[in-house]
């Protein structure tokens, strides 16, 4: 029993053993926890001082936010007023403003207009004084750049700065061209320029009003120069293709200064009472330097100028035929074009190796008003001799008649012979070309310093022309120039050729008057027949 009672109460001590560690366990658990609660205590204490400071602070802002509200809402509302009044202003502005502006629009209008007015009342009166100094009129045309012009360039140059097809003859208005490389800038002025854009329509606009004076009684002349390549065969005649005039009423919008002009003549022609104009056409060449007829049946015999008893030239055995509509005059010329010397350069595959020269013969049976004028013209006043009789009188009844001629020559180029690669009988004709472009060149330059001797004979090309250079036709030279680089030192002689142009001043254009038999008596003189043909 005793051990039992023993081993109940070791099991007891044993329990109370266990429960005091677990206590003691407690205890140290609870102190640590004691701890903890009083360092979160402290964390605590100290956090609920700084939201006391902090809720100091936000009172104090609470208490302060409705005065500042106010002032911002004053300074706002201030701001609103100012901007307020700055875009009632600024509005105002805008209206007066718009107003200014449409007023400028108007003035600048009717400036414009004015101006259009003015410049075309100053060209008049340029014109007006040109004609009194016998000028010749200048106008510059350049070509748009062409595929032949890029042939043989490397793709990665095309027209770069410093490439051979580099666009270095620039329109600036039109009355200037500007040649710019990077040496020089040079300018040249001259009547009218136009650009690579216009049409023939618009080079047609110009030559038009001399077709009137051609009927008024004056000879006009137009002649278009440039180098080899330069679009003069395309100004005068349009197109290449020898059988593609275009017969309809309208022209076509490519055909050139000849068909237009011929069309334009017989326009006005058709307003004059019938049978007071006849025409007659003849087409020459002058290929190195020989006169050939293109509508002969022998177009190799050669043909020479010879002098009239009045002084007056002609060349008397060229054929010259009776026209009376424009389609006969361009199939004459057509005929006469299958037989003109062409060739291909290096330059161009139709290159012109002569000088065209179409002359347009008008023969008007004069109303009496000529009559009566040409009695009041002074002595020497009138281009034709008081002696002189026209050929052809006697068909016309003893009537006076006037003749006049329209010459329209399309030069053959000028040309740098290594550029445009020709050997043998070609580099003769282009040897030849070049000979009779630098007479006429002389015969400018004699005329503009008024030499007392102007070198005609040099060449036959400056003889047949005579009249028109140097004689009293109203006379019209289109330079024609190609925009590339490749072609500047021939652009450059080109564009000063006409600058030379511009300065002869060959005395007032005359009006071809009756011939004086006729005028002195009209009804028993016979006449006699004459080479004076004018
Ligand atoms: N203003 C232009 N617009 C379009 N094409 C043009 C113009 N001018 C010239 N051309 C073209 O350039 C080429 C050469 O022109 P064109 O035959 O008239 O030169 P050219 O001065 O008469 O030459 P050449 O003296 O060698 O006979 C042609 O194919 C022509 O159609």
């Amino acid at each position: 029993m005793l051990h039992l009672k023993l081993a109940q109460l070791r099991g007891e001590v044993t329990i109370a053993k266990k429960e005091t560690s677990e206590f003691y366990s407690d205890l140290e658990i609870s102190d640590k926890f004691k701890s903890y609660v009083i360092e979160k205590t402290n964390k605590l204490r100290k956090d609920a001082l700084n939201l006391k400071q902090e809720l100091v602070k936000l009172k104090t802002f609470v208490e302060e936010m409705p005065k500042q509200f106010a002032q911002y809402f004053n300074r706002a509302g201030t701001i609103f007023q100012h901007q307020t009044a700055a875009f009632e202003s600024r509005s105002g502005n805008i209206t007066a403003l718009a107003d200014e502006v449409a007023q400028l629009k108007n003035s600048l209008k009717e400036i414009t207009e004015r101006h259009a007015l003015e410049k075309k009342r100053r060209q008049e009166l340029h014109n007006t004084l040109m004609e009194l100094r016998g000028n010749i009129r200048v106008h510059g045309r350049i070509r748009p750049l062409m595929e032949f012009d890029v042939e043989n360039e490397d793709i990665t140059s095309l027209g770069k700065p410093g490439s051979r097809s580099e666009v270095v003859v620039h329109y600036v208005d039109d009355e200037n061209i500007c040649v710019r490389t990077n040496k020089h800038n040079k300018v040249f002025e001259y009547e009218r320029v136009y650009n690579s854009t216009e049409k023939q329509e618009a080079i047609f606009d110009e030559v038009q009003p001399m077709l009137t004076s051609l009927l008024d009684g004056y000879n006009v002349s137009i002649m278009a120069y440039g180098q080899t390549g330069s679009g003069k065969t395309h100004t005068m005649l349009g197109s290449h293709r020898n059988d593609d005039y275009n017969p309809s009423h309208d022209p076509h919008p490519d055909e050139g200064v000849i068909p237009r002009a011929t069309r334009e003549l017989f326009r006005l022609i058709e307003e004059k009472p019938v049978g007071t104009h006849s025409l007659e056409v003849s087409v020459v060449e002058v290929y190195n330097n020989d006169i050939k007829d293109l509508l002969s049946r022998d177009p190799n015999a050669k043909h020479d100028v010879v002098t009239g008893g009045d002084g007056q030239l002609s060349i008397p055995t060229v054929t010259s035929k009776p026209v009376d509509n424009v389609d006969s005059v361009m199939t004459l010329v057509q005929l006469g074009l299958k037989t003109r010397k062409e060739s291909a350069t290096l330059v161009h595959e139709h290159s012109s190796r002569s000088h065209l020269i179409v002359t347009l013969t008008v023969t008007t049976k004069a109303p009496s008003f000529f009559a009566k004028s040409f009695a009041a013209e002074p002595e020497g006043n009138t281009s034709i001799s008081k002696k002189g009789v026209v050929g052809n009188l006697q068909t016309t009844n003893q009537q006076p008649v006037v003749r006049t001629k329209l010459q329209l020559v399309d030069l053959a180029g000028s040309e740098c012979v290594g550029m445009s690669g020709v050997k043998g009988a070609a580099l003769r004709e282009a040897s030849n070309i070049n000979k009779s472009l630098s007479a006429l060149a002389d015969v400018l330059g004699a005329l503009a310093e008024h030499r007392t001797h102007v070198p005609y004979r040099n060449s036959r090309l400056t003889h047949f022309l005579q009249d028109s250079i140097g004689g009293d036709a109203k006379l019209l030279i289109l330079l024609c120039v190609s925009p590339a680089q490749r072609y500047i030192t021939e652009s450059l002689q080109c564009l000063g050729f006409g600058q030379r142009a511009r300065q002869v001043q060959r005395g007032p254009t005359k009006r071809r008057l009756p011939s004086s038999a006729e005028k002195v008596a009209p009804e028993n003189t016979q006449s006699r027949p004459n080479s004076a043909t004018r």
